[in-house]
C-alpha cells in the first residue's frame, strides 16, 4: 500500500523542483525556458524559490529585459517583495538596470538600451534639469518683465541662502519630506522693489511630451529671491501656512523631490555666488547684478573686468573630486570620517581640485595627503551638483597601489579598509555598530552603492 503522506511530499519535491528550475531559467535569462514552464503552470509565476527570490525579481537582478516582458505580459505581481522587502524594481534600480525599473513603472524607455544599463547619474540628487534653462533669454528684459508679471510665474523665496520650504505628508507616496513654497508675482512684487533682493530667472518648465498641442501658452517660468528683510516677517507672506526656513545644508537641504532638489542646487548655488561678489573682485567698487541674475558687471567704468574673459562676473562652480578607493585585492574599500560626522560614520575621501590639476592628478593628491595611500588608475563614474555653496563632486572610483594608511589629523580623525561584506550590510540593513554610511542622497553613498552593484553577486 503506497503512503499518501508520501505520495504528497513526492508532489511537493516535484513542485518545488520545478519552481526552482523556472526561478533559474529568469536568473539565466533563458526566455525560452521561461515561457514553456508557465504554458505549463501558470501558478509558478509568483512563487518564490528557495531563497525567497521569485523569477521577476532574478530577471530585474540579472537585467534580462525580455525574461522580464515575458513574466509581467502574463500577469507577474510587480509589488511582491523578498525577504528584505526589496520589489523587483528596487532590485533592478539598486543593481542599475535603469531600463528594467523603468519597464516594472510601466515608463519604458527603449533608448535605455542602447546605453550602458549602469549609469548611475539619473539616480543622483541635485542633477535634475526639470526646468529648460532658456539662457538666450537672460538678456532679454522685456521677456524678463514680461515672465516676472505674469500671474503663472512661480517665485521661489531664500533668506540667508536658506529655501523657505513646507512639509509633506508621508502620504505623497515621493518620499520627498520638505517642498519649497511656490509664490505667484502678486506675493513677491513689494519685495523685488526693496534694495537687498536680488532676482534670479532659473527657467520655464519643460512641457511634458503628452501635453496637446493646443496648448499655445509658454510654460511657467520659475524665479528666485534672495531677501534680506526680517525672515520672520518674510513667513507672513505665506499666510496661514505652515512654512519654515530650511537652514541646515547638510541636512534639510537633502529632504526634496529629485525635481525640486535639480531646482534648488541652481537656485542656491547662483544665490550664494551674489551673496559673495557684492563686490568687484577685481577693482573692490560695487558691482551689480545682469544678465536675470547670471552676471555680476562692475560700476567702475575703467575697471579691467569689463574687457576680456573674468571668470569673476559670472556664478562660480568649484570642481571637488571625491573618491572611493579600491583595495588592490578588489575586496575592501577605503572610508575615512571627519571629527565633525557622527559616530560610526565614514564616508569617501573627497578633496578641492586646485589650478592646473587635472581629475585623476586631484585624485592622487588628495587620497595620499589624506591616507597616506597612492593611488593609480582613476575611473570617472558620475558627478553631482552640490550647493553649499556651488561646489560641483566629481565622483571617481581609484584604486590603490599601496594599502598603509597615515591620516592627515587635520582633515580626517580614522580611515580603515573597510571589506565588501560589511559595506553591503550598511548598505542594507541602514547602518551596522561598525559602519554608517553618509546619507543616501550623497554621492559619496552612491559610488559605494555603485562599487557593490559593479561587482558584487548578492
Ligand atoms: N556630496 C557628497 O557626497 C560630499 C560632499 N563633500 C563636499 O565637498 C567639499 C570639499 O570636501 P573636503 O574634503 O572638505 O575638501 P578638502 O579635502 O580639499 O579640504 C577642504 C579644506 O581645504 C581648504 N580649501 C582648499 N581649496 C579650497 C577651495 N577651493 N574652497 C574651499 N576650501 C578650500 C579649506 O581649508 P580652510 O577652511 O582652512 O581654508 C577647506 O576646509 C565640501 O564642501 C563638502 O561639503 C564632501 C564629501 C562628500
Ligand atoms: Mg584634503
Ligand atoms: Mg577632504
Ligand atoms: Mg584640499
Ligand atoms: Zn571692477
Amino acid at each position: 500500500m503506497i503512503d499518501s503522506r508520501v505520495v504528497k511530499s513526492v508532489r511537493m519535491n516535484m513542485t518545488e523542483e520545478m519552481v526552482e528550475r523556472f526561478v533559474d531559467a529568469a536568473s539565466r535569462g533563458d526566455v525560452a525556458a521561461v515561457s514553456s514552464l508557465i504554458s505549463r503552470c501558470a501558478s509558478l509565476l509568483d512563487r518564490p524559490g528557495a531563497n525567497g527570490w521569485n523569477a521577476l525579481m532574478l530577471a530585474a537582478r540579472n537585467g534580462h529585459y525580455t525574461v522580464t516582458e515575458t513574466l509581467l505580459s502574463h500577469g507577474a505581481d510587480r509589488l511582491v517583495v523578498n525577504r528584505s522587502s526589496q520589489t523587483a524594481y528596487d532590485i533592478a534600480k539598486f543593481w542599475g538596470h535603469t531600463h528594467i525599473g523603468n519597464l516594472l513603472v510601466g515608463t519604458d524607455d527603449q533608448s535605455q538600451h542602447i546605453l550602458e544599463t549602469t549609469d548611475p547619474s539619473q539616480e543622483i540628487y541635485f542633477s535634475a534639469e526639470p526646468l529648460d534653462r532658456l539662457s538666450e533669454r537672460r538678456s532679454d528684459a522685456t521677456w524678463q518683465q514680461d515672465k516676472q508679471n505674469r500671474p503663472d510665474s512661480v517665485f521661489l523665496l531664500f533668506s540667508e541662502l536658506s529655501p523657505l520650504v513646507h512639509s509633506l505628508e508621508p502620504s505623497t507616496g515621493s518620499g520627498a519630506q520638505t517642498s519649497l513654497c511656490r509664490f505667484s508675482s502678486s506675493l513677491v512684487k513689494e519685495l523685488l522693489l526693496k534694495p537687498g533682493s536680488v532676482l534670479v530667472f532659473l527657467g520655464v518648465e519643460r512641457r511634458r511630451p503628452s501635453s496637446s498641442p493646443e496648448t499655445s501658452s509658454e510654460p511657467p517660468a520659475w524665479f528666485a529671491i534672495n531677501s534680506t528683510e526680517d525672515p520672520e516677517v518674510l513667513l507672513k507672506l505665506g499666510g496661514e501656512k505652515d512654512l519654515f526656513w530650511a537652514r541646515r545644508p547638510n541636512r534639510d537641504l537633502l529632504n526634496f523631490s529629485q525635481d525640486e532638489a535639480g531646482i534648488l542646487a541652481q537656485a542656491r548655488a547662483v544665490l550664494a555666488w551674489h551673496s559673495r561678489y557684492a563686490f568687484c573682485p577685481t577693482c573692490g567698487s560695487s558691482s551689480r547684478s545682469e544678465e536675470a541674475g547670471y552676471k555680476r558687471t562692475c560700476t567702475n567704468a575703467s575697471c579691467s573686468s569689463l574687457q576680456g574673459v573674468h571668470n569673476t562676473s559670472y556664478p562660480r562652480v568649484d570642481p571637488v573630486v571625491i573618491m572611493l578607493v579600491l583595495h588592490p585585492d578588489g575586496e575592501q574599500c577605503l572610508l575615512g570620517r571627519k571629527k565633525v560626522f557622527p559616530t560610526g560614520m565614514f564616508s569617501c575621501l573627497a578633496g578641492f581640485i586646485e589650478p592646473g590639476e587635472s581629475v585623476e592628478s586631484a585624485v592622487r593628491r588628495e587620497v595620499e595627503e589624506e591616507s597616506g595611500v597612492k593611488v593609480g588608475s582613476v575611473r570617472y563614474v558620475a558627478c553631482q551638483p552640490w550647493p553649499v555653496p556651488s561646489s560641483l563632486m566629481i565622483g571617481c572610483l581609484a584604486v590603490a597601489l599601496s594599502t598603509d594608511i597615515k591620516v592627515d589629523e587635520n582633515e580626517i580623525e580614522e580611515a580603515h579598509w573597510f571589506p565588501r561584506q560589511k559595506v553591503i550590510d550598511a548598505l542594507f540593513r541602514g547602518g551596522s555598530p561598525v559602519l554608517l554610511l553618509s546619507h543616501q542622497q550623497t554621492i559619496a553613498h552612491q559610488l559605494v552603492k555603485h562599487w557593490i552593484g559593479c561587482n558584487s553577486n548578492l
